[in-house]
Parts: C-alpha cells; sequence; structure tokens
C-alpha cells in the first residue's frame, strides 16, 4: 500500500463522533470519494478506501480525478447524523471548495450531502479553473438534470452502482462458463446490494440469500427480488411481512452458510477474513462492497482458487456515472448511462480475467499492475501563493 497524500482528522464539538478526509492523489488538482458513516469506521479503513478510489478512478478511464474519502465514525442512524454530517462537511469546507469532490457512501445518502452543499453556494465541488469552464459547467447541469430520472422505475442514481456490479458477475461468470441459473447469495440490501440482486434476477440468476443489517433471508428455488425491493426501507433493511411463507429466516452472521456459486459482498469491509474464508462455497466473489476481504482473508481465497473480481472494477458506476456527463464522455440521457457502465464493467472484467488466466495468477494481484494510479500532483489554489514561489 502506498501512503496517503493528505490525511485530516475531525472531532465534532457536540457528539463524540469522530472523522477523516483522506486524499490518495490529486489529478489535475481534482479528487473525488465518498462519504462513510458507520460507528465501526477507523482512520486506516479511510486510508485504505481512498486508495482504492485511486484506482477506482483509473479503472473508470479518467484523466481528470484522483481518489479521497471520507469518513465518520458514528451510528447513521442517530436522530442527530444528518447534523454530525453537516459539522464535519463545514469543517472540510475549504477542502471540498478546492477541488475535493465528495459523494455519497455507507450510511450517507447523496440529497443530504447535497443539501448541505447547497446552504455554502456548492452543487459538485470543483477546481477553481473547472468553475470557469463552460463545458463542466454544462455537464453538471446534465447530471443534475440526470438525477431526477428513472430507470426501471427507480432514481439512475440508485441503479448505477449496482447494475454495473451485476454486469461484471455476469461476464465474470460466462468467462468461467459457469452453468445457467447460478445461485448468488448477496450481502446487503442498500442502494448497491438491492440494484445488484434486482439486475442479476432480470438476468436469470437464482437470488438464494440476501443480508441485510438485521437478517438473513434465503431460498434455494430462489427470492423474489422485486418484491423484496418494492418493500425495503431507506436503510436497505427488508421488510419480513412480505416474505414467501416458505422463505427461512436466519442472523445475518450464517450469509456464508448459504450454499451457491457466486458470492457478492455489498456492505461492510473486511467481511470475508481469516476466521470465515475457509467455508465461502462459491467459486466466484465479486466485490460490490468496497475492500470485503481482508488481506488474510485474500491469502485463504487466493489459496483455495476462488476467482475474485476486484471492488474498484465492479462498483464503478456511481463514479464512471458522474465522470462521464460532467466531462463529456457520453450523451446525456439514462440509457447512455447505463450502456455506458454495462460497457466499461464488461470491459475491465473481462480484460482483468483474460489477463490473469494468460498469466496464471490471482486476478486481484493483476487487477493493482492493471489499474494502478500513477498521477500525483497538488490540489489547485486559485491565486498563486507567494510564500510557495
Ligand atoms: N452507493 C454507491 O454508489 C457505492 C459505490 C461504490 C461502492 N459502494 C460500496 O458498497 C457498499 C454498500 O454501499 P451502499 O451505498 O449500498 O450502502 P447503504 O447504506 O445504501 O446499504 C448498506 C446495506 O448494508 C446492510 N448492512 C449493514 N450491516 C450489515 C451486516 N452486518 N450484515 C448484512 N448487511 C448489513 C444495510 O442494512 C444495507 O442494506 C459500501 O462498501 C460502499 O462503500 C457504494
Amino acid at each position: 500500500m502506498s501512503k496517503p497524500h493528505v490525511v485530516i482528522e475531525w472531532n465534532d464539538t457536540e457528539t463524540d463522533a469522530k472523522g477523516w478526509l483522506v486524499v490518495h492523489n490529486f489529478v489535475k488538482g481534482y479528487t473525488g470519494g465518498g462519504t462513510r458513516m458507520h460507528p465501526s469506521v477507523t482512520k486506516e479503513e479511510v486510508i485504505r478506501l481512498a486508495e482504492t478510489m485511486a484506482y477506482k478512478y483509473v479503472a473508470c478511464e479518467s484523466d481528470t480525478t484522483g481518489g479521497c474519502k471520507a469518513g465518520i465514525a458514528y451510528d447513521y442512524k442517530a436522530p442527530d447524523a444528518y447534523d454530525v454530517l453537516r459539522r464535519f462537511l463545514i469543517a472540510m469546507m475549504p477542502y471540498i471548495d478546492t477541488g475535493v469532490s465528495l459523494g455519497a457512501d455507507l450510511g450517507t445518502n447523496y440529497e443530504d450531502i447535497l443539501n448541505i452543499f447547497n446552504e455554502f453556494g456548492i452543487d459538485i465541488p470543483l477546481t477553481p479553473s473547472m468553475k470557469n469552464d463552460l463545458s463542466v459547467l454544462k455537464g453538471i447541469k446534465q447530471f443534475d438534470d440526470l438525477l431526477e430520472t428513472r430507470v426501471d422505475g427507480i432514481p439512475l442514481n440508485d441503479v448505477v452502482t449496482g447494475y454495473g456490479v451485476a454486469f461484471s458477475a455476469d461476464e465474470a461468470w460466462k468467462f468461467k462458463n459457469g452453468k445457467d441459473e447460478a445461485k448468488v447469495v448477496i450481502q446487503g440490501f442498500g442502494s448497491v446490494g438491492a440494484s445488484c440482486a434486482l439486475k442479476l434476477y432480470e438476468l436469470g440468476y437464482q437470488v438464494v440469500g440476501i443480508s441485510d443489517a438485521n437478517l438473513l433471508v434465503t431460498c434455494d428455488e430462489g427470492l423474489d427480488v422485486r418484491k423484496l425491493f418494492n418493500h425495503k426501507n431507506e436503510h436497505g433493511e427488508m421488510n419480513q411481512h412480505y416474505f414467501e411463507p416458505h422463505y427461512t429466516v436466519m442472523s445475518n452472521t450464517e450469509w456464508l452458510d448459504v450454499d451457491c456459486d457466486i458470492l457478492i459482498p455489498c456492505a461492510l469491509e473486511d467481511v470475508i477474513n481469516q476466521s470465515n474464508a475457509n467455508i465461502v462455497k462459491a467459486s466466484l466473489i465479486v466485490e460490490a462492497a468496497n475492500i470485503p476481504i481482508s488481506t488474510e482473508g485474500d491469502e485463504i481465497i487466493q489459496k483455495r482458487g476462488i476467482d475474485v473480481v476486484n471492488d474498484y472494477i465492479v462498483n464503478i458506476g456511481a463514479t464512471r456515472f458522474s465522470e462521464a456527463v460532467i466531462f463529456g464522455l457520453i450523451d446525456s440521457n439514462p440509457k447512455a448511462v447505463v450502456d455506458d457502465i454495462e460497457k466499461l464493467c464488461r470491459k475491465n472484467t473481462h480484460h482483468l480475467f483474460t489477463e490473469a488466466k494468460r498469466q496464471n495468477r490471482y486476478q486481484k494481484d493483476v487487477a493493482h499492475e492493471i489499474f494502478k494510479p500513477e498521477i500525483s500532483d497538488l490540489l489547485e489554489f486559485s491565486k498563486p501563493y507567494e510564500y510557495l514561489t
């Protein structure tokens, strides 16, 4: 792991919340990443997540953005979670207003972040030169308009990442010549997990297990994902009232016990680790969550010959969506956005699996070479500072 470029620590004045902003690298003075809120967030985790973002922008074929991440150690369900998020973002505003583009992540939502930015006259955070670039300003307007649109009845921003994960999973499974109607288990049913489950269901996969923060529900013949999707709450929790009588409900800690071909962690980090990597039943893991496999877990997964598609290859949807529209890489309509993500996720997954097979190496080691971020420059200042010259 290489060193992060900037690490800023924050202590809330009104609660015991703590937070960090980590910039792994700037590209042309710009960097992007989400803001996570969860009681278990640590500085080390945010550093790892920022590095993952730097790789992700390379996988997104970006030449304008480096990787960063923000994390707040606090309960995202607490009644004052919004106020804590607001105080954190205000403390980071000098960076945000100069080119640190923070979005949403686990435990936060994009609308809240945009609301707080709007209070400060900021829409999408930009560098000083981007603020004067008419094509970027037009791209932002188009991006904002697209946020109001829907695909398959779901807000576009809620489908892009999960659909991309599903396309990557499908591409990898086909590369492996996997059987039809393969069985899938998904951990997490939030923005990413729910739309990923829905797309795989539509592609003909059998989603046999889904867990959320409260429980695990399983059904060997496949769950009715559309129904579960329609009745989940804003925190990505399923409503048991709509479970079929033949479904089985268990503790969410038992998610790795469910027999499946493809395993898709879509919630927390390090959930496959030294203590449980030996019991993984799937032959393919698709890392929808960021860093869901610990370093020790990875060694076991690699030894066991289980195939893996990396987080920064599969979960690029939201990142690519904003990059491609704001910087004018694609047409500005919902179909073009989803088609673009499908194309890129399939292309990267296919390239990775082909290379890993050719070199006879573990996919994640190969991915670290293919998608390595090479650029690291500085934050852009609107006026040259005399003391820097
Ligand atoms: N939202 C995005 O566009 C996006 C993009 C890239 C990566 N990611 C990554 O995907 C992951 C999920 O993000 P999200 O935006 O879907 O978050 P979210 O907050 O919308 O959903 C999180 C889900 O995880 C569930 N969960 C929490 N604790 C759990 C547990 N112990 N067992 C099982 N489920 C549990 C919650 O109930 C919820 O269903 C994170 O790692 C995030 O960094 C998200």
